[in-house]
């Protein structure tokens, strides 16, 4: 462990080859996921000021992946036949508590079983999870399985072998994460290193999620092993997003607060999340389309036509130094 190579996103500049296409526009940056392809391997984080009914048929109609939260329990079998009923992909999040098996029979009982499950909790390498996957496996084994959060390759066997169809890596990068301060454990700091050394292991998708800070850290995350990216502050303060607005001084903020806060819970028990206050940032789409622009834009400097070149890229480490000073 002592000689694994760490560094996080701000420490890796990628190395251009050269281009092959005429114009950005020509990359595609499709990706598939189970049986679905979807516009672009970023998906937005599932919390609760991040996603709610509206952006998730927004997204879903929009071709792009996503997963709802968990946190308004009753509201899941209803959402998963609204979605259902208009054609759309179902895609939902379950905890591991004893309930949670009772769900997974009545959304076979009741019809509705989603293309999608994510199992959400904050440290996915447990008996907890194992028992989860297994049972969804057994009950309704033709939804895709993302199991998480995990930070090892020994995690992310388990939970394969266990019949995960994808895991999810990240233990405290997020932005709105204490967990790294609260408990001393976790890939904050080094996420990036830590999505390469579970890729390495890993024989199915793997979610690189939290710590996303620029359009660049998607690219750099296909490069080490991800297929997809779930990202939370950077989706937050649009329009759209679910939470408060908020006037400061004559500026527009919008609140982003983590799902283990005492915001989400209702108490200050076990708390390893914060809130935090994001300006105010206009319309989602925008930032989809220059999200998936930029992404065009670092496949052309790939040297290719598609997702698949960059991650074949040579990449330097230079500590700590790619900002120069500079934000963006
Ligand atoms: N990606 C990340 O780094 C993190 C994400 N989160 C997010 O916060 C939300 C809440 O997560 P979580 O608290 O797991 O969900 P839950 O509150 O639903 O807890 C899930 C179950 O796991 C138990 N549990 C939770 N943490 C641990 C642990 N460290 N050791 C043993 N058992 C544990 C809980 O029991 P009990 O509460 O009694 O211990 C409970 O039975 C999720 O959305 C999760 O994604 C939270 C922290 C880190
Ligand atoms: N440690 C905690 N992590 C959390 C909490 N709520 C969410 N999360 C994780 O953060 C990412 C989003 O990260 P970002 O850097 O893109 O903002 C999210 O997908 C979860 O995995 C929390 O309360 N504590």
């Amino acid at each position: 462990m002592n000689n694994l190579p760490v560094f996080d996103y701000e420490d890796i500049q990628l190395v251009p080859n050269k281009c092959i296409i005429n114009s950005r526009s020509e990359a595609d940056t499709s990706v598939k996921l189970g049986e679905h392809t979807f516009k672009m391997p970023v998906v937005p984080a599932n919390m609760q000021t991040i996603i709610d009914e509206d952006v998730a048929e927004y997204l879903a109609k929009n071709g792009y992946f996503y997963v709802m939260h968990r946190f308004d329990e009753a509201a899941r079998i209803p959402f998963v036949k609204k979605m259902q009923a208009q054609d759309l992909i179902a895609s939902i999040s379950v905890g591991v508590k004893d309930y949670e098996y009772a769900f997974i029979d009545a959304l076979k009982a009741e019809n509705a079983v989603p293309e999608f499950i994510t199992i959400d909790i904050a440290h996915g390498h447990s008996d907890s999870v194992i028992r989860m996957i297994q049972y969804i496996k057994e009950v309704i084994p033709e939804t895709f399985v993302i199991a998480g959060n995990v930070g090892t390759p020994e995690a992310v066997r388990e939970l394969e072998n266990a019949g995960a169809d994808a895991t999810k890596v990240g233990i405290g990068p997020g932005k709105v994460c204490i967990t790294k301060v609260k408990t001393g454990f976790g890939t904050g700091g080094w996420q990036l290193a830590a999505l390469r050394w579970c890729a390495k292991a890993a024989r199915k998708p793997i979610i690189a999620d939290g710590g996303i800070r620029t359009h660049g850290d998607i690219a750099k995350s296909i490069r080490f092993g991800a297929s997809f990216v779930m990202i939370g502050s950077l989706f937050a303060g649009h329009e759209e997003s679910p939470g408060q607005t908020i006037t400061k001084d004559g500026e527009l903020f919008k609140e982003y607060f983590g799902s283990a806060s005492e915001y989400q819970k209702g108490e200050k028990k076990n708390v390893e999340g914060k809130k935090i206050l994001v300006p105010h940032k206009g319309a989602l789409q925008d930032t989809l389309t220059e999200m998936q622009q930029d992404l065009q834009s670092s496949i052309s400097y790939a040297g290719g036509r598609d997702l698949e070149s960059l991650t074949k890229v040579d990449y330097v480490i230079v500590k700590n130094s790619i900002w120069n000073g500079d934000s963006i």
